[in-house]
């Protein structure tokens, strides 16, 4: 277990040392073999190389590898939901309806208009009553919503309250977004968890290693020449310390302030930079 993580900033060799214990380097979004693996449910596969490629950095479909696929795949190719109970309801973006289309998982909920309202005084009775249920829900896949309300948050605790399996694509409780910090898809999932009596759902996400083993089958590679990149310890730095792989670099331009945030020793990279541009010094 790593429990002083080296500064690589600036130390050209070190760099050079570093890079060249690996064969595949895992990022989160925000050589070798290069895989994107991100917690940001908003967004599809084709939405992440969209973007990566507008930033100048050169990427497939295949090589993201989203939560919000990661969830698909769980539902489409592991859960074993009855054959009456193949829906899945939505808290999130059309990044998770993307996702799960490709996996032709049925759904409901997510950025459906009508839902994108106040509760009315007929909706109780009519979620009481069972009528606006839907009864071929059988699972409720909460990821971040931008479009949070009381009725969706109402519709999925009673989707729960009839047996529907809970599961997240992450539990990311913030967003870092213009050098601060924004509500996250654990913020979107907590309500539920509360009224639930502190039931945690089944999370998709890093650092979830259903995850990272459907990351290694697909991409088959050997974990000890792998690195796990990103800029959170409680996901990035565990899935990868977790996962076994062969290191964790930990950089400072997300939530991660710097080395006072890992000193309980819990969750320590193997080495840290200020940013990933730093790398370059010794590529
Ligand atoms: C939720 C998202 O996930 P990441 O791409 O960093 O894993 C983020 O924190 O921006
Ligand atoms: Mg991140």
């Amino acid at each position: 277990m790593v429990t002083q993580a080296k500064y690589l900033t600036g130390d050209k060799e070190g760099i050079e040392e570093f890079i060249n214990r690996f064969d595949v380097f895992l990022f989160d979004c925000d050589g070798k073999q290069v895989v994107f693996v991100t917690n940001n449910s908003t967004k599809s596969r084709a939405d992440y190389k969209q973007k990566l490629t507008s930033m100048g950095i050169p990427a497939t479909v295949d090589e993201v590898f989203g939560s919000s696929y990661s969830a698909a795949i769980y539902i489409s190719r592991i859960l074993r939901l009855p054959a009456n109970k193949k829906t899945v309801f939505v808290l999130g973006e059309a990044g998770i309806e993307t996702e799960l289309d490709s996996e032709k998982v049925p759904h409901i909920g997510g950025t459906d208009p009508s839902l994108a309202r106040l509760i009315e005084k007929g909706d109780y009775a009519d979620i009481a009553s069972g009528t606006s249920l839907d009864p071929s829900v059988g699972v409720v896949l909460c990821g971040l919503d931008y479009h949070l309300n009381y009725l969706k948050l109402s519709l999925a605790f009673h989707y729960l309250r009839h047996g529907a399996v809970f599961l997240a694509t992450n539990l990311d409780t913030t967003l870092p977004s213009s050098s601060t910090l924004f509500p996250g898809a654990g913020a979107c999932s907590a309500p539920l968890v509360a009224m639930l009596g502190g039931k945690q759902p089944t999370s998709l996400g890093k650092p979830s290693q259903a995850m990272m083993d459907a990351v290694e089958g697909k991409f088959r590679f050997d974990r000890q020449r792998a690195c796990m990149i990103g800029d959170r310890l409680d996901t990035d730095i565990q899935f990868g310390i977790e996962g076994g792989l062969g290191g964790t670099l930990c950089v400072l331009t997300g939530v991660t302030r710097g080395k006072q945030d890992w000193e309980d020793g819990k969750t320590v990279p193997t080495a840290w930079v200020d940013k990933l541009g730093d790398l370059r010094e010794g590529a």
